[in-house]
């Protein structure tokens, strides 16, 4: 049983490792046994972070890329094919998010947030997919979102992102699957990270948001996020295509409740 989730021999690439969520994800597949690669458009992050994963044993290669740029993917991928070898997991991790009201959004804004969360997993997929395809076998994992289900005012353009992104991973499957590969999805519900800070500290009242629709009453940490990357990662998961595995706490079985209703 433990050999399926045995990721020993395979190259696990994490957009936007460096902390979060995504540092969650690469430290859960690199403690299965894959060797790390994370990058991130922030070279502090890509700095501090060694630190991070070497305090877990875990050495993980870093590489700055910007992962809306063709050209600069094309060569970090390239880079990371010639160093560490082929890429057999990608986790399409890395993403911005903007909380204006739809009349103040400047579209220049709109599409920048579309570009990082929609368009680069797109350029990140097509261009390790083929060599994936080639071998017959290769997991993708695209972070969604609750606004892939959701909207939310002041997060239109993160909505949108985080929308399509469902959509193209089902389509990504309906193309690739048929070539060994498994393409999902992770839709994380409400998670600490630095993403969620200005609406989760300093007692910010989206925090009593957060408790009435989440069953399970607290904020998901990013190894909640991180274990089920392993998951659909893993041979375990090898006839799971298509798919977004929600990481949520319950929030989308949850119309929400009053608070202190029912407490026992
Ligand atoms: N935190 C949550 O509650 C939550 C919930 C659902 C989904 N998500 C999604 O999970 C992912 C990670 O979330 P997080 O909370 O850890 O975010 P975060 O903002 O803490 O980290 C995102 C990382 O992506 C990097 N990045 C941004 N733009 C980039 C670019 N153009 N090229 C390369 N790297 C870039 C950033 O430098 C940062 O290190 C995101 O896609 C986010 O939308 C987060
Ligand atoms: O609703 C917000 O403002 C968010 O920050 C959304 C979260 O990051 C997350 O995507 C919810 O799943």
């Amino acid at each position: 049983m433990k050999e399926l989730f045995d990721l020993s021999g395979k190259v696990a690439l994490v957009t936007g490792g460096t902390h979060g969520i995504g540092m969650a994800c690469g430290k859960a597949l690199a403690k299965a046994g894959a060797k790390l690669c994370v990058n991130d458009i922030d070279d502090a992050k890509l700095e501090s972070c060694k630190a991070e994963y070497a305090k877990e044993g875990i050495e993980v290669y870093t590489i700055n890329f910007n992962v809306c740029s063709e050209d600069g993917v094309d060569k970090g991928i390239s880079t990371i094919e010639a160093e560490v070898g082929p890429i057999d997991i990608l986790v399409n991790n890395a993403g911005i998010i903007k909380r204006v009201p739809i009349l103040d959004m400047p579209i220049a804004d709109f599409e920048l947030v579309l570009n990082v969360d929609l368009v680069a997993p797109l350029i990140l997929a097509k261009r390790v997919a083929p060599g994936m395809i080639k071998r017959r076998h290769g997991k993708i994992i695209n972070m969604c979102s609750m606004m892939s289900v959701y909207g939310r005012q002041n997060v239109s353009a993160y909505a949108a992102a985080k929308g399509g992104l469902k959509l193209l991973t089902a389509n990504m499957c309906c193309e690739w699957a048929k070539y060994g590969l498994q393409i999902n999805g992770i839709g994380p519900g409400y998670i600490a990270t630095e993403q969620t800070a200005p609406i989760r500290v300093g007692g910010h009242p989206f925090n009593d948001l957060v408790m009435t629709r989440t069953p399970a009453n607290r904020w998901g940490e990013p190894e909640d996020v991180g274990n089920a990357s392993l998951f659909l990662a893993s041979k375990a998961a090898d006839f799971v295509n298509g798919q977004v595995l929600y990481v949520d706490g319950g929030i989308l079985a949850n119309f929400g409740y009053v608070k202190g209703e029912n407490d026992i």
